[in-house]
């Protein structure tokens, strides 16, 4: 909780009432709604970041907006949420292997900033910010098959320069898959190995997005139909878009086809596949095929 001891300034003091009035508003919202406000005013707080500081400096463009909306986040769900935890990728080594984080029932998982080098890029807009909640088994009905310990309940991603939100409180209506070839969205530096080969075998084009949160966005919205990735990434690089994405109806899996897990010991997620519903099966086949 906060207290306002009531400054002397009469600005500073409306604007202390003001967030005061607005947290508890927003403690008393749900889950999928606290998610989507949160992401849109990280990301509203970015923006400004991005425009004050400039585009002349991009290592301290990147630690300054990482930082401002890391600390905002921390913030604002300690604020409306002070019972839960939170796994952030801007978290100390130490918070992040905090024990009580394995055995809370609910946990934020956040990327303050998802796409760090494409921020730092004039005109980009593929950037987003991450906020998803993970609640244990048995805390909320319907379990998905392959699921155990827990699951994503509610999650959003603002993609600030795009000017929208993607949430679980209002998923998107998916696109339809188009006749003949479709694009499988992939990282700008750091694509999988075999995903050249994916692309012919399956009849697909390549298209380099940064953000692993925008990728997904983009199958969500009717940019790519599909985003694969492996070689390494973090909990935190999925959960959000991959909680908008079940909830939209997509399929989202690791490459073998398991369900992705969250809130384990070590968040590391290595790969990812989301993609519109008909075309997982021959996805997950091409990639088994190129692998044995
Ligand atoms: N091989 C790898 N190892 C670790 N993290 C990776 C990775 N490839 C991509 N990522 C992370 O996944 C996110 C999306 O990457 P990309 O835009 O290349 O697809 C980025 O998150 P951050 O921007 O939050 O660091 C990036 O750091
Ligand atoms: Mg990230």
């Amino acid at each position: 909780m906060v207290a306002h001891a009531g400054p002397a300034d009469p600005v500073e003091d409306l604007v202390g009432r003001r967030t005061w009035a607005r947290s508890i508003l927003m403690t008393n919202r749900d889950d999928h709604a606290v998610a989507a406000d949160l992401a849109t005013e990280a990301g509203a707080l970015l923006l400004g970041v991005r425009e004050r500081e400039g585009f002349g400096d991009a290592g301290a463009l990147r630690a300054k907006g990482d930082r401002a909306s890391h600390e905002f986040l921390m913030e604002a769900l300690a604020r409306v949420r002070p019972d839960d935890c939170v796994l952030s990728e801007e978290a100390t080594r130490e918070e992040r292997l905090d024990p009580r984080r394995l055995r809370a029932d609910r946990v934020w998982i956040v990327d303050p900033l998802d796409g760090t080098r494409e921020f730092s890029e004039e005109g980009r807009s593929d950037w987003a910010v991450h906020v998803a909640l993970w609640e244990r088994d048995g805390k909320r009905d319907g379990k998905r098959d392959g699921e155990e310990g827990g699951r994503l309940t509610a999650g959003a991603v603002a993609l600030p320069a795009q000017g929208r939100t993607l949430t679980t409180a209002e998923p998107p209506k998916l696109p339809a898959v188009p006749q003949g070839r479709f694009r499988i969205a992939v990282s700008r530096t750091r694509p999988p190995e075999f995903v050249q080969r994916l692309a012919e075998l399956v009849g697909a084009d390549l298209v380099p997005i940064g953000s692993a949160g925008a990728k997904i966005s983009a199958v969500l919205t009717g940019e790519a139909e599909a985003y694969v990735h492996a070689g390494g990434q973090y909990e935190w690089d999925s959960a959000a878009p991959v909680a908008v994405a079940l909830a939209a109806g997509a399929h989202a899996s690791r490459i073998d086809g398991s369900p992705p897990a969250y809130n384990q010991a070590d968040p590391s997620l290595p790969d990812i596949l989301v993609s519109l519903p008909d075309l997982a099966r021959s996805l997950l086949d091409g990639i088994r095929d190129l692998h044995r």
